[in-house]
């Protein structure tokens, strides 16, 4: 047992799924796994670990935001000796051409993050995707026919922001959407020498302003978590 999560030792698989909102988490082991079981309610930050194809694999929440993700990659590596951390998130689309529902695999994730500005002292880190991982998620894409977009994200501390026109910057410079929680899982993850990859759906569109509902990000985005398994 660690300070946030109830397993025991030997409790938690090496490869885990790592969805912000917990019931994703639940809809993805109830789904996705045969014979679940839920290793964690502590917080409500449900986490459970099951078979798929007859190998182990568990899935759990991470809250939003670099701060909440980082304690349970700190947590999952150190003390449930946890090596593939593979995030299945939403994003809010930043291009014309990333469209709702589409799947972004974060090669790598600029950040506004104020964990990182204090862990490397104003200097810039680089936080980008496992490439073992990410090469493994192209191939299981391409097996399952299954449309990919890949490249820079944005990891951001806000979800509202003063300045919503803000986005632009980072859009004339490339990158694709924005989420809360790559470049603190992926700066963890190297920190233990252990591999990340994350893999969003687009959930809304800030070039558009289309948004998918509360209930569809929780339950509905099945190709990410298809591509996701298939890394186990
Ligand atoms: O759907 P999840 O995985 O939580 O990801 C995105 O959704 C949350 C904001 O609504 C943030 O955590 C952001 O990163
Ligand atoms: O962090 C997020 C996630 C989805 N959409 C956004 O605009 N931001």
């Amino acid at each position: 047992m660690s300070v946030h999560i109830e397993a025991k030792k030997g409790d938690i698989a090496e490869t885990i799924l790592l969805p912000g909102d917990p019931l994703r988490a639940k809809w993805i082991a109830e789904t996705f796994f045969d014979n679940p079981f839920c290793f964690n309610k502590i917080r409500n930050m449900f986490g459970y670990t099951g078979t798929f194809n007859g190998t182990r694999i568990s899935v759990m929440g991470t809250g939003m935001g670099v701060p909440s993700i980082s304690i349970y990659a700190h947590e999952l590596i150190t003390e449930y000796g946890v090596k593939n951390l593979i995030r299945v998130g939403s994003a809010g689309s930043y291009q014309k051409h990333v469209k709702i529902r589409d799947i972004v695999l974060a090669m790598a994730a600029s950040s506004n993050s104020g964990v990182n500005e204090l862990r490397f002292g104003g200097a810039d880190y680089a936080p980008t995707a496992n490439f073992d991982l990410f090469k493994k998620a192209l191939d299981v894409a391409k097996e399952k026919n299954i449309d990919i977009k890949a490249g820079n994200v944005f990891t951001s501390d806000e979800f509202y922001e003063d300045d919503f026109e803000s986005y632009k910057k980072w859009s004339k410079f490339g990158v694709l959407c924005v989420e809360m929680e790559s470049a603190g899982l992926y700066t963890v993850a190297a920190k233990h020498n252990v591999n990340a990859l994350s893999i969003l759906t687009i959930s809304d569109s800030l070039v558009t302003g289309e948004r998918t509902t509360s209930k569809e990000r929780e339950t509905t985005f099945i190709e990410m978590v298809e591509i996701a398994m298939g890394l186990a």
